[in-house]
């Protein structure tokens, strides 16, 4: 049986196929997140996971930040893995030559070219910036590397320079161009637009970094992946800059779901999730898609109910999918049903009025506002004042 529900409107929708690849930047934009910091043998841990899952690019840092972040790409460059290796480069041979000193795959040459980058962060007149960052790319190209050219915020750029800009990046042999969408303007139409009209420019593939300002990083780079962008940048947890990133396991469910793209090992997802929280120490909410501690989890006894019965009723796709697990909760909004097979789990073979009776006790400690432990229920039962059938034993 397929693991997850198919969406009926999917084919109604005409959805196209999509032909993708996931460049993932948890440790490079990731890590640019307000206090996080990789140590070199976090980022190998981090890069192999990666690698496990099936992303065709790991970003793996940006060299010339540091003697350290350098040595770390380095280690992660050496480690042989199917990922391709990338790392981040300004517009500058310098940058360029930390990559090549860090023996990666790829480099993502990048300038910002909106007016408001160019006037207060780069001090720079348009052709200026244009011209360091066709400098640099033909030189990464000189010295072996593949190259993205990215354009920071791309997307509050002025169009006609935009596409001006990616067609000469293709003319100085850039094998890819990204679009930048650098503090999240964008929404699922918009991208869509762009996505289609940059393809009309450039025949090399377009690469989507989206960020979740507006919380539509995902389905941002959805619509780019349906425009027919081929690379599509993630982050682990979606940590990142501000409000971070396109979710990685997000992504991969999606694209499993949405679009039948099955190639990639999401049972990893969730043990991948944990390593980078405690790398990262930026903590998941309960409520996190895929692999928040709640994705899997019922209380509310209609659910658990039915979820007993078949788990398609309440779960899009199984916990196993994503390498998780079912949790029944008890607690305010549990129903008789749910507590008839948790007891029973638990060795009790309580009556119908008994479990009644357990259920009105249960709603009574959800004052504590809290769920109820195991150790808890047991009291409960043992509270209850009768006679008890334990029938395994
Ligand atoms: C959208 C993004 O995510 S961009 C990536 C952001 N990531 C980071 O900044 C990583 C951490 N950064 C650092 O460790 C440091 O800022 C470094 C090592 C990169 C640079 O440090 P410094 O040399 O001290 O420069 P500083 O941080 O003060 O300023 C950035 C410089 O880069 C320049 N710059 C920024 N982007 C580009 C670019 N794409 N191409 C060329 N130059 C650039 C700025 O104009 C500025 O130049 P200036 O020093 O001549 O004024
Ligand atoms: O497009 C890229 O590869 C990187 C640019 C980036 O990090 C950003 O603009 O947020």
């Amino acid at each position: 049986m397929q693991d997850y529900s198919v969406n009926q409107f999917l084919e109604l929708a005409k959805t196209p196929k999509i032909e993708i690849e996931v460049c993932d930047v948890t440790l490079r934009d990731g890590e640019q997140m307000p206090g996080v910091v990789f140590r070199p043998d976090e980022k190998i841990d981090i890069a192999i996971k990666l690698d496990e899952v099936g992303v065709e690019i790991i970003e793996a840092g940006f060299p010339v930040v540091s003697e350290a972040e350098m040595r770390a790409v380095r280690d992660v460059s050496n480690l042989g893995l199917d990922s391709k290796i990338s790392v981040l480069s300004r517009s500058v041979p310098k940058d360029v030559d930390a990559a090549l000193a860090c023996d990666v795959d790829m480099v993502s040459v990048f300038i910002a070219t909106s007016d408001l980058h160019l006037k207060y962060k780069l001090h720079m007149t348009c052709e200026e910036a244009i011209k360091s960052a066709l400098e640099t790319v033909e030189y990464a190209k000189d010295h072996g590397l593949i190259v993205r050219f990215s354009a920071e915020d791309a997307t509050r750029t002025e169009f006609n320079l935009l596409k001006r800009l990616y067609k000469k990046a293709e003319e100085c042999r850039a094998d890819y161009v990204s679009i930048a969408d650098t503090v999240g303007i964008m929404n699922p139409r918009t991208v869509y637009f762009l996505v289609r009209e940059i393809k009309k420019v450039v025949k090399i593939p377009i690469c989507m970094h989206c960020h979740d300002d507006l919380g539509l990083a995902l389905a941002n780079t959805l619509a780019a992946a349906e425009a027919g962008a081929k690379q599509l940048h993630t982050t682990v947890n979606g940590i990142g800059e501000r409000s971070g990133n396109t979710p990685l396991e997000e992504l991969m469910v999606a694209l499993r779901v949405h679009y039948s793209v099955d190639r990639y090992d999401t049972t990893k997802l969730t043990d991948l999730s944990k390593l980078v929280q405690s790398y990262s120490g930026v903590m998941m909410p309960k409520n996190k898609a895929v692999v928040g501690d709640n994705a899997f989890a019922h209380e509310s006894g209609i659910h658990v109910a039915a979820v007993l019965e078949e788990p398609r009723t309440y779960e899009l796709y199984s916990p196993e999918m994503v390498g998780s697990a079912r949790r029944i909760i008890i607690g305010k909004h549990t129903g008789a049903r749910a507590l008839k097979y948790i007891t029973k789990k638990m060795g009790y073979d309580l009556k119908r009025d008994e479990i009644c009776l357990l259920a009105e006790r249960v709603k009574r400690c959800s004052e504590f506002k809290r769920p109820i432990s195991c150790d808890e229920l047991r009291k409960l039962i043992h509270d209850l004042d009768i006679e008890i059938v334990y029938p395994d034993l």
